[in-house]
Formats: C-alpha cells, sequence, structure tokens
C-alpha cells in the first residue's frame, strides 16, 4: 500500500484523463458476463409484455428465433428458459414437469437446432407446473423434502435429454444437487453442468417474475420454510458449500443487487464461478426510475451490473442482459 503524503500523493491524477482511468480499472463488464433470462409461452405468434417488467416479453416458440437473433449476433453466451405454462396444465404435484414436450424441452429443442453455440439453462424447480405455486411437493401444508428432490432429479434428467446445457436448481431443496448429479451421471449426462441457485434468499423483489408467470396469483403462502432468510449470511457460505460438495459446477446467489456482501463472502471463501441473478423486482425498480426520468438509463444499467463484477462475479443473469450488450458493443 502505498501511503505517500499529499501533496506528493494525489488520488486525482489516476482518473485525470479517459485512458488512464482505463488503465487502472479494477473490474470490466463484457458481454461474457451476461446471461439472458426469457420467458416462453404457449400458442403460435404470440408476444405478450410482463406489465411489471417494462420491455419484457413472453414469446411463443415460433418467435425465438427473431427474438434470440439481436442476442446471439450481439455475443450473450447464454440464456435461462422459464415457461409459462398455462393454469389448466398445472397440478398439485407439477407433473408437467417431467413431460418431455412440455414447453421447456421444445424450446430447448427449438434453440439448439436454430443457434447451436448458444448456451442453455434451465430452471430446475416446480413453481411454473404447480397449482400451489410453490416450488416441491406438499404434504400436509409443508413443501416436503426427500420426495421433492426425486421429482426434481426426474425434471433435471427430463431438461437434460432436450438439450440443456445447465441445469440451475432454484428450488432450495437440500440434497437436490447430489440427486441431480447422480442422476445425471447414471443416464450418460456427465459433461452437463450444473449452476446451483445455493444462495437463494426468501425476497420480496421475485414478484415481477410471479406476474410474469402467473404463478404469484397460485402462491399459496411463502417460500420462507425453503428458502434463506435475508437476516442470514454465515448460512450461505454452509449452503454453497453443501452445494459444491454435492457436485455444483457454479454456483449462484440471488437476489442480486442487495446482497453484494453475500457474493463477496462467497468468491473469497470458495473461489469458484460465481454468478449472481438480478431478479425481476431489481430490474422493474430499476426500470420505474428510467422511466420516470429520474436515472440515466444506460449509465444506471452498465453500473448496475459492473457492480456484480467488483463483488466478485463471473456473471450475471440480467434482463438487461441485450440493452447491456448494446451498450458494451457502441463503447458506452
Ligand atoms: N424457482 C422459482 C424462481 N426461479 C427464478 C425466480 C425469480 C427470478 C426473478 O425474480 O427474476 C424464481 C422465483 C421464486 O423463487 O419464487
Ligand atoms: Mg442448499
Amino acid at each position: 500500500m502505498i501511503t505517500g503524503a499529499y501533496p506528493l500523493s494525489r488520488a486525482r491524477r489516476n482518473r485525470f484523463d479517459g485512458f488512464t482511468r482505463k488503465l487502472v480499472a479494477e473490474t470490466t463488464l463484457t458481454t461474457d458476463n451476461l446471461i439472458w433470462p426469457i420467458f416462453v409461452c404457449d400458442g403460435q405468434n404470440t408476444r405478450t409484455q410482463v406489465s411489471s417488467m417494462p420491455g419484457v416479453e413472453r414469446v411463443s416458440i415460433d418467435l425465438l428465433e427473431s427474438h434470440l437473433e439481436e442476442a446471439v449476433a450481439l455475443g450473450i453466451p447464454a440464456v435461462a428458459l422459464f415457461p409459462i405454462t398455462p393454469p389448466d396444465i398445472r397440478d398439485s404435484k407439477g407433473r408437467e414437469a417431467t413431460n418431455p414436450d412440455n414447453l421447456m424441452c421444445r424450446a430447448a429443442r427449438e434453440i439448439k437446432r436454430l443457434y447451436p453455440d448458444l448456451g442453455l439453462i434451465g430452471d430446475v424447480a416446480l413453481d411454473p407446473y404447480t397449482d400451489h405455486g410453490h416450488d416441491g411437493l406438499i404434504e400436509n401444508g409443508y413443501v416436503v423434502n426427500d420426495a421433492s428432490v426425486e421429482i426434481l432429479a426426474l425434471q433435471a434428467m427430463n431438461q437434460a435429454a432436450a438439450g440443456i446445457d445447465i441445469i440451475a436448481p432454484s428450488d432450495m431443496m437440500d440434497g437436490r444437487i447430489g440427486a441431480i448429479r447422480a442422476a445425471l451421471d447414471k443416464a450418460g449426462y456427465e459433461n452437463t453442468r450444473i449452476m446451483s441457485y445455493a444462495a437463494k434468499y426468501a425476497s420480496a423483489f421475485y414478484g415481477p417474475f410471479r406476474d410474469a408467470l402467473g404463478s404469484g396469483g397460485l402462491l399459496k403462502g411463502d417460500k420462507k420454510t425453503y428458502q434463506m432468510d435475508p437476516a442470514n449470511t454465515d448460512e450461505a457460505l454452509r449452503e454453497v458449500a453443501q452445494d459444491l460438495q454435492e457436485g455444483a459446477d457454479m454456483v449462484m446467489v440471488k437476489p442480486g443487487m442487495p446482497y453484494l456482501d453475500i457474493i463477496r463472502r462467497v468468491r473469497d471463501n470458495f473461489a469458484v464461478p460465481t454468478f449472481a441473478y438480478q431478479v425481476s423486482g431489481e430490474y422493474a425498480m430499476l426500470m420505474a426510475a428510467i422511466q420516470n426520468g429520474w436515472l440515466d438509463r444506460d449509465r444506471a444499467i452498465l453500473e448496475s451490473l459492473l457492480a456484480f463484477r467488483r463483488a466478485g462475479c463471473n456473471g450475471v443473469l440480467t434482463y438487461f442482459a441485450v440493452e447491456a450488450a448494446r451498450l458494451i458493443a457502441r463503447g458506452a
């Protein structure tokens, strides 16, 4: 550490001009760091807006080619798929999750056909498929662990068979990473990666996502018996340690911006590929201020994403992915 006293040391010298600022920058945000979550819906030529997420759309499979074209051209490495299951297909056990022709699998096969080099991340949890909106099975009003894990492993295999490259369990059941890893390996999918939502908090910031999926109105109660308490930080390290031990290749912290401290601790303690999800509520919050003219759009987007890199993330799942990639391409 240089401690030379003023006036010999002037911190502002390295901020004097643009090229010097670039030379001394400690972190960068590139398009390689961006993962784009997309919502896929049933039907033909169907495109609907998510009202609480201005600019975010649900699109039917036949529109995926044009929907993804720019993202692919800009070099976004991967997309995360979220299916909108029609209410009449949901049931108490989330059976649709294991249907090889469900929306997620059909979308995955189509995207692989159209864009074979685009990485596909599949969310594993039962909430898009259950009529109660929970991520697992319910017995006597409680989301049960081990029986849920059995179905989640089948769901993961179903996705791997459809061409999903990275399985991303977001359910927060105990032991699901080990069960999924064992099931994948046994079925010959030993190179299918697992990005674990290892430290996922019971957060108010998922509200707009649940609107997008149509699971918000269905959800009975809350997810506090399986998602983490926002008060906790040591517990996040134990969750990550366990998932790594069970075979996770990458870990995720979620939500993002209110949990940058967790990201930094995970990075420092484990030095493994670490991701964060800038969730729907964060997007809604930023967009609301941007639309009001209260924040400068381009700068707010890029600064919010750079913060994840500074906190130690390899990459970020963000609804701003395409917008950010455009800005990066322009050299903003
Ligand atoms: N397994 C559900 C899931 N997967 C991703 C999100 C939230 C993503 C977002 O808010 O953008 C959620 C919501 C929840 O746990 O209720
Ligand atoms: Mg866990």
